[in-house]
């Protein structure tokens, strides 16, 4: 790499002939100057042009920017003895306090995780790095689904079938090229998966990387048929065919029973007709598993897009990339080799699911959460105003007490669900941990919401503007609500976990 003295670029100091140094790196921006987003009269300033403008560059932008292949062959060289001290590799842990769980920070300490969950972050986040987020970013602004190609290393890595938890479904696959087998997988690694999944900020693609397969295909799993199984579990994990689950309508959101889609037998068949609102993935969906009310209760059927099955994109407050669908049965006939469990025992089938749909959502949105405490504590230190770091007045140093603190007892409360899952069987789990979900579930997502007002004072108005320094925080300011209702909302969790404790109360507590 060529170098420079800073005398040598101090000469290229106006229009037509401008560099300048970032973090010791020096950039020819003679041309770029005019194209320049913040404009050209900002950088041909006296105390920019031709100067050292790293603190003036952090203070405007993210350090992506210059990682963009356009602006990246910007740079011509590296001033004479001098290294960069700002670095930025997305697969590197971060050492900025609180920006990781503690069990990732360099000299702490875990009861849960293992040698073998450290080596599966690694490779873990190398993936979302390198092949997720990318996608992530251009799917978020344009809306359209994941591409294929990451499904197709999604499942080369088995990382989908992975994100169903452990299991027999893991039977015989190689896991993430083979650095864990199958029978060693349990739900900290799973969580693994998707604390890298919502620590990217992109709420509305966190959905859309087939969220739809991890609350779809487990009753199919669980419930359905052999012959059912054999053909529809293969598929949907080799990323052929894709499932979503259809629960909610317009006129049943968290009170399942109010649902309407009915079906009703006709032979070696079931007729079903009906509506399903908000349905994560419909768009795109092959098979939808469809709650149902039967003759006498309800009933879980696993429907095959056809012709009598339409699927309307709604429009949401997060990005199109969620596949998000209003959905109309219109006297679809569906063999009744299809129903997912017995008939009638539908809502064992839809609350035995929930557990694990819930846990999940508490595992992204906390991630999603403590991203947004680290991009706090680096901007309020970057971040000069009134001639001092953000940092050094005491309302954002509070704002930031209250962020860590949040983020922290919920992740102390996650690993400990997450241990009791591991050594629970599945009834066992819903009988025990379906209250415990819930509430840590409404924990999460209040705090969320907390953290996400926080933020935007702390960002100002960079915290609602989608592209630039704040985007994290307008993204998770705009989506973290979904997280409060999807899955069940947060009154609804509250109010179980509580009927759930009131329900186990002993007949001889007195005080
Ligand atoms: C290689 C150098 C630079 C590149 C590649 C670059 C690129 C960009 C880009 C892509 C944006 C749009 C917003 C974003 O995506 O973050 C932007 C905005 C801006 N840039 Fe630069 N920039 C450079 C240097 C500078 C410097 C040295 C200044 C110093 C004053 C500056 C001032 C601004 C301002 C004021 C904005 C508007 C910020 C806002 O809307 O909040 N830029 N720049």
């Amino acid at each position: 790499m060529k170098t420079f003295t800073v005398e040598e670029v101090a000469q290229h100091n106006k229009p037509g002939d401008l560099w300048i140094i970032i973090d010791s790196n020096v950039y020819d921006i003679s041309k770029f100057a005019q194209l320049h987003p913040g404009g050209v009269g900002v950088l041909t300033t006296k105390n920019i042009a031709g100067q050292d403008a790293t603190q003036a560059f952090y203070g405007l932008h993210r350090q992506e920017v210059l990682h963009r292949p356009q602006y990246n062959r910007l740079q011509i060289g590296r001033i004479q003895g001098q290294e960069p001290v700002i670095v930025a590799s997305a697969s590197d842990v971060s050492s900025v306090p609180y920006a990781e769980p503690t069990w990732l920070s360099a000299g702490y300490y875990s009861p849960y995780y293992t040698e073998s969950h450290k080596t599966f972050h690694k490779e873990v986040r190398k993936f979302f790095a390198e092949v997720v987020y990318p996608d992530a970013v251009r799917c978020e602004e344009n809306g359209k689904r994941v591409s294929q190609d990451v499904v197709d290393k999604l499942c080369e890595t088995n990382l989908l079938a992975m994100r169903l938890g452990k299991g027999k479904h893991l039977e015989g696959k190689t896991l993430m090229g083979g650095i864990i087998k199958p029978e060693e997988f349990d739900h900290f690694h799973e969580l693994i998966i998707n604390y890298e999944l919502g620590r990217m900020g992109t709420r509305g693609y966190v959905d859309g990387l087939l969220a739809g397969n991890v609350i779809g295909l487990p009753p199919v799993i669980n419930f359905g048929s052999p012959e059912l199984k054999a053909r529809i579990v293969p598929e949907v994990l080799s990323g052929k065919k894709f499932i979503c689950l259809a629960i909610t309508e317009a006129f049943a959101g968290s009170d399942v029973s109010g649902l309407q889609t009915t079906a009703e037998r006709d032979g070696d068949y079931w007729v079903i007709n009906g509506t399903k609102k908000w349905i994560t993935n419909g768009m795109f969906a092959d098979y939808f598993t469809v709650a149902c009310r039967t003759d006498g209760g309800y009933t879980v059927i696993l429907v095959p897009r056809c012709e009598e099955v339409e699927t309307k994109a709604i429009k949401t407050a997060y990005s199109a990339t969620a596949g998000t669908a209003y959905v109309t049965f219109d006297n679809v006939r569906v063999p009744v080799g299809n129903t997912l469990g017995k008939v009638g025992s539908g809502m064992q089938v839809i609350l035995s699911n929930f557990n694990h749909e819930r846990w999940m959502i508490i595992c992204t949105a906390l991630s999603a959460q403590r991203r947004i405490v680290e991009e706090c504590l680096k901007w309020s230190n970057q971040r000069v105003a009134f001639g001092k770091p953000l940092n050094s007045q005491a309302v954002i140093r509070a704002k930031l007490a209250s962020m860590i603190a949040r983020v922290e007892s919920a992740q102390n409360w996650l690993e400990s669900i997450t241990h009791q899952m591991n050594n629970m069987s599945y009834s066992e789990q819903s009988n025990k941990l379906a209250g415990p979900i819930a509430l840590l579930k409404q924990y999460v997502t209040r705090t969320g919401r907390e953290t996400a007002e926080d933020a935007t004072q702390i960002f100002g108005g960079r915290g609602v503007t989608v592209s630039g320094m704040g985007k994290l925080i307008e993204n998770f300011h705009r989506t973290s609500p979904y997280d409060a209702i999807l899955g069940g909302a947060e009154d609804v969790m509250g109010d179980l976990g509580v009927r759930q404790a009131i329900r186990k109360m002993p007949q001889n507590a007195r005080l």
